[in-house]
């Protein structure tokens, strides 16, 4: 396939406007896109505004809309955080390793008959500015940050845009489908319900676990977090 040369983006900023020229066509180069993506070189500095943690999940941060065409987020694992086996929507799936380590393990698809575990296709571990390309005809997968110690970071881009998955139980096999959250979007933490906070004429709604934060409007901002 055609292949236009493409210049080394020195920040994340020219790292996105390449990914707008490259996501205008409609057939996608692999190649490509992860040749772009791994040669920007991760600057924590140009990211971070982004990078918001959770204590008890994996959380997904919304940086770029791609004019509809990608989104490109990026996750915040803290210590022992892993995502489910879980498919990517028949889109295309990029993932670069912005900080720290992340372990990927590729699952076969349950053919629906055998009983049992799910079978492992392979394992690798990712280092920071690797990316790793996965798409429905490759597999199944599941991420974890298996360090006791380090966080880590990644900055993934998906095509199309896609807001459920599958979800697989490893024993069994059983699938389920999820909706997908963004835990903040453009730099900012993401309201969970509106519709709740004008009733309770609050400010704003956070889930956390399952922990709902209210942020009361008074002179000074009040929080109360219910069970
Ligand atoms: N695909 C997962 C992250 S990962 O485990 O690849 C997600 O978008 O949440
Ligand atoms: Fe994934």
């Amino acid at each position: 396939m055609e292949q236009t040369e493409l210049v080394k983006p020195e920040t994340l900023d020219e790292l996105i406007k390449t990914l707008h020229q490259i996501f205008q066509s409609d057939r996608i180069n692999v190649e490509e896109v992860q040749n772009l993506m791994e040669s920007y070189e991760s600057k924590p500095h140009e990211w971070r505004k982004y990078a918001k943690f959770d204590q008890y999940r994996y959380t997904r941060n919304l940086v770029d809309k791609g004019n509809d065409k990608f989104n490109l987020m990026i996750l915040c694992w803290g210590e022992g955080h892993g995502s489910s086996i879980h498919d990517h929507t028949n889109s295309h799936c990029f993932m670069k390793l912005l900080q720290g380590q992340l372990k990927e393990t590729l699952f076969h698809w349950p053919d629906g008959k055998s009983q049992g575990d799910m079978v492992t296709k392979s394992q690798r571990v990712l280092q920071e500015n690797k990316v790793a390309y996965i798409n429905d005809s490759i597999g199944l997968h599941r991420v974890e940050n298996v360090s006791h110690t380090e966080c880590a970071v990644s900055l993934h881009l998906y095509s199309p845009p896609f807001e459920t998955c599958q979800t697989f139980d490893q024993r069994t096999g059983h699938k389920n489908t999820v909706k997908m959250t963004f835990w903040s979007k453009y730099g900012e933490r993401t309201p969970f319900v509106r519709l709740v906070s004008r009733v309770f004429n609050c400010i704003n709604v956070y889930e956390d676990q399952n922990q709902i934060h209210l942020y009361l409007h008074s002179t000074f901002h009040t929080k109360v977090t219910t069970k």
